[in-house]
């Protein structure tokens, strides 16, 4: 019996590549996504030969509309894809005042534009089927917007915030929906140079990474840290914020508005 077909973006590197990896060594049929379509096609070749899975491979530009359009058909007309994964991003901005913005808005489209229509296009049948997984690669900058630059951490805040309300809506009509927030991991989103002034211990493989979002995802987590070594701790940060909620909307501002 066929374990169904992911469609994964950004496959042609760095996570997506390691992603297509593990997928196709769990059995999953594959649509691998990105714009390089030779590097695609050399991924899966390989894989078919290790595996035996078939690999189909789609070349696209994510952040423009022809692109997006071609992926979100696929994603809405095929019932053999069974999975997603939302891994294609950029970084790589600097401070607001210096940076293009084409640039911007080209990891917006991207980071979050293409986030939300391709799980938009699949949505529909994963919750007639009941089943289904969709993950998404989110980052721990979505926990820390002062830490980096200002646009790419809070396109991965909008990615964790989607995921989360998707976990209720989707969840609840037999979707998993997974988010991942990986900390700096070695691909080619980074400079080489930018790798060497980071210390060692805050700098993960890529295959490790993946293993352990894996894991999380295994272990039903709908939250998968791969660096954080206590899960007290995420569950602490979810509970001081759900404490807020009682007081989040009221008939009256507070007391401290009003004196
Ligand atoms: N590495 C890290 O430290 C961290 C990464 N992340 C996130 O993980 C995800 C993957 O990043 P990572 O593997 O590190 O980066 P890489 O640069 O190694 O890979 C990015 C992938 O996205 C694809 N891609 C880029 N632009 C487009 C586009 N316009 N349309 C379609 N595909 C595109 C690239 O393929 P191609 O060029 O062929 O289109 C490539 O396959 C990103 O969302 C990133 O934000 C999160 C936290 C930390
Ligand atoms: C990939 C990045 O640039 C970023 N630091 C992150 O951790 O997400």
């Amino acid at each position: 019996m066929t374990k169904g077909t992911f469609l994964i973006t950004g496959a042609s590197d760095g996570i997506g590549a390691v992603y297509a990896d593990r997928l196709a060594r769990r059995g999953h049929d594959l649509i691998l996504v990105a714009r390089r379509a030779d590097k695609l096609a050399a991924l899966a070749q390989k894989l078919e030969a290790e595996t035996g899975v078939t690999i189909e491979t789609l070349s696209a530009d994510l952040s423009t509309p022809d692109g997006l359009a071609s992926v979100e058909a696929r994603l809405r007309s095929d019932a053999a894809i069974t999975g997603l994964v939302n891994n294609a991003g950029i970084a790589g901005e600097t401070s607001l005042v210096d940076t293009d913005a084409a640039y911007l808005t080209g990891m917006i489209n991207l980071n979050i534009l293409a986030v939300t229509r391709l799980t938009a296009a699949i949505a529909p049948r994963l919750t007639a089927t009941g089943s289904g997984t969709i993950i998404n690669m989110t980052s721990v900058t979505a926990l820390m917007p002062d830490g980096f630059t200002a646009v790419y951490p809070a396109s991965k805040a909008f990615v964790l915030a989607f995921t989360e309300a998707l976990q209720v809506e989707l969840g609840s009509k037999g979707v998993r929906v997974q988010a991942v927030l990986p900390g700096i991991t070695r691909t080619a989103i980074w400079e080489e140079e930018q790798l060497a002034h980071i210390p060692a211990e805050m700098v993960m493989e890529v295959n490790d990474m993946v293993d352990a979002a894996f894991a999380g995802l295994d272990q039903g987590e709908a939250i998968t840290i791969p660096s954080l070594p206590d899960i007290a701790d995420l569950d602490a940060y979810l509970a001081a914020r759900a404490a807020l909620r009682p007081n989040l909307s009221r008939d009256r501002a507070a007391a401290r508005y009003t004196a």
